[in-house]
């Protein structure tokens, strides 16, 4: 693996990279220089794969954008494979510009190239701006502006700083169809990594359902009945066949949280199969709504010391 670190070095970040990627710049609002080494890599798989062999000690990847949706090399990445659990999430405003060879204007660009969200995020404005030419998909935007310095393509969608380190000229600036677009990213460790509690947390899940029916009915209700509010709900292909599909979900709590953990531990026994992608805080600036007295941590703790009375043989109360 190109630039591998030593294994005395401090915590060795992978991201995606090249340098000047979205995700450089979300792991360096994250995390400082001082914490661990930055360790580029050329695509999500690969940074997930460096945590996997141990070359790397987190890897920064993106997840979904406020636009786009969801990234699914990070999604497919994370359910399958090794299980690797999200110790952070960081949320970066994304803005592009069209970035160019210094001299090249827009009636020279013949070839144009970013990541997928990228340009699925500044199509119409690229529709007007270069009509006929035909976006090409890389793995990140700032490897499309290094393709675009080494003359593989004539312009790259890509952010400020990518441009400034390709040495390429910004030809159009903001050039996104809808401004604000929100990037978030996430830090995923090895499994077994667990921050505390925070008190304002997120849990990340994969569940497999059954084809049945109501058996997405019932994931859900597992979340309902405990007074667990989700953040984000979203299917994947399990790639078996068609009709077999896994739910990727985020909700309020933290894994220690008493409703989260009977949640997960119901979904376990309703579902074909449930993976935990982690609990860590909420980094979206808002708050998890206010659980009911009747999901808080007390009022399991008081329900099961009853049961556990009715079971002993006591006089029901
Ligand atoms: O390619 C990058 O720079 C990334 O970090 C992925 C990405 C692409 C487009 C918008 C946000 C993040």
């Amino acid at each position: 693996m190109p630039g591998k670190l030593s294994s005395t070095s401090p915590t060795r970040f992978a991201y995606l990279g090249p340098e000047g990627t979205f995700a450089e710049a979300a792991l360096r609002t994250a995390v400082a220089s001082s914490e661990g080494a930055r360790y580029p890599q050329p695509s999500v798989p690969a940074a997930l794969a460096a945590v996997r062999s141990g070359d790397a000690d987190a890897a920064l990847v993106p997840m979904e954008n406020s636009v786009e949706g969801s990234v699914p090399a990070t999604m497919d990445g994370l359910a399958d494979g090794r299980p690797l659990v999200i110790t952070r999430e960081v949320f970066l405003d994304v803005s592009f510009v069209l970035a160019v060879r210094p001299g090249t204007e827009l009636a020279d660009v013949r070839s144009l190239a970013s990541h997928p969200h990228a340009l699925a995020q500044t199509a119409g404005r690229l529709a007007e701006l270069l009509p006929g030419v035909v976006p090409l998909p890389t793995s990140s935007t700032a490897g499309a502006a290094e393709a675009v310095a080494a003359g593989q393509y004539d312009a790259a969608v890509c952010a400020p700083i990518a441009a400034e380190r390709y040495g390429l000229a910004a030809l159009v600036e903001d050039v996104a169809d809808r401004p604000g677009a929100v990037t978030r990213f996430v830090l995923v460790e090895p499994s077994g990594a667990l921050p505390a509690p925070t008190g304002n947390d997120k849990t990340s899940l994969v569940a497999v359902v059954g084809d049945r029916t109501g058996a997405l009915l019932d994931l859900l209700s597992e979340f309902a009945v405990r007074g667990i509010s989700l953040t984000r709900i979203e299917s994947r292909p399990t790639r078996e066949r068609l009709g077999v599909y896994s739910f990727s979900l985020d909700c309020e709590g933290h894994v220690a949280d008493r409703r989260v953990g009977e949640a997960l531990a119901a979904l376990h026994r309703v579902c074909d199969d449930v993976r935990f992608l982690g609990s860590y805080a909420r980094a979206d600036g808002r708050e998890n709504k206010p659980v009911p007295g009747t999901a808080a941590d007390a009022a399991f703790a008081e329900a099961e010391a009853w049961l556990a009375g009715i079971r002993a043989g006591a006089s029901p109360g």
